[in-house]
């Protein structure tokens, strides 16, 4: 049933005397098919941990493991990041294709297609990343990704960088997605609602070091695109608890920007 278990993992970034710990003592388990969403301030650790998990870092301390194994980089994950990294002089189909380089040229391509068209860029095929809008890139991102069936879907603030329109869209979309194509999904946001939107468990992250200080279960029943669940008074007293814990953290943390300031 946990496919991710993080056991009591620590590593800190630097040398000698600049050696800061970035991660303190960190435990998680990741349920098959569950959609975790880690929550938490800037610099608290939340990149870190996904390269962990794709095997990119290993710990200092503690253990890592995928289906109870060290994770192998490029086999067990697929990593979605803010900024896209679509490849600008290859068109969709291709950076797609290019995901997939195992597979036979006309294989890759047949794949390709199949990813296109689930993420409804089916007519884009042959478009430049330039030529796309934002919500379209990150959809093109989020094809690339699944083209490579992971069993694990790593998302690095993927929907940040979008107005809020599309931001919304895109969350419905991946909801959908992971319908169809269900995988383990570790997903970090600095929004409490993507977070209460998107995710059947919140860890909630503290700074300097980071550590996971809550766990939340989100009880909204899914589909959760039909009707609103931020019209809920359940909603409104989530958010307004994580909201006050993070405002909490960031005015107590010395090294923030907003430290002391109330
Ligand atoms: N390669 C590195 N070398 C040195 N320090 C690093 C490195 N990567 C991360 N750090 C430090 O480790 C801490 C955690 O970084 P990380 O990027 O994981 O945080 P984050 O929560 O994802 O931040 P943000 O929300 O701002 O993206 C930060 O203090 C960061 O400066």
């Amino acid at each position: 049933m946990t496919h991710v278990r993080l056991e009591q993992v620590s590593l800190a970034f630097g040398q000698g005397t600049d050696r800061m710990p970035a991660l303190e003592r960190v435990s998680l388990s990741l349920r098959r098919n569950e959609v975790v969403v880690v929550l938490g301030p800037s610099g608290c650790g939340k990149t870190t941990l996904l390269r962990l998990v794709a095997g990119l870092l290993p710990p200092d301390e503690g253990r890592v493991s995928v289906d109870d194994r060290p994770p192998r980089p490029g086999a067990d994950a697929a990593m979605v990041f803010q900024s896209f990294r679509l490849i600008p002089w290859k068109s969709a189909r291709e950076n797609v294709a290019f995901a997939l380089p195992h597979l036979p040229r006309a294989e890759a391509r047949a794949r390709a297609d199949a990813y296109l068209d689930l993420v409804g860029l089916s007519r884009f095929a042959k478009s430049w990343p330039a030529q796309l809008s934002g919500g379209m890139r990150q959809r093109l991102a989020l094809a690339r990704a699944l083209a490579a069936e992971p069993g694990i879907l790593l998302m690095d603030e993927p929907f940040a960088s979008l107005d809020a329109q599309s931001r919304e869209l895109m969350q419905i979309e991946l909801m959908r997605l992971m319908e169809r194509r269900p995988a383990t999904v570790l997903f970090v946001t600095h929004s409490v609602d993507e977070a209460l939107i998107m995710a059947d468990r919140i860890l909630l992250m503290s700074p300097r070091p980071g550590r996971v200080v809550e766990e939340l279960e989100v009880p909204f029943p899914r589909p959760r695109w039909e009707g609103d669940i931020r019209a809920l008074p359940l909603y409104a007293e989530l958010r307004r608890h994580l909201w006050d814990r993070l405002r909490d953290m960031v005015l107590n943390d010395p090294g923030s920007d907003f430290h002391g300031r109330r």
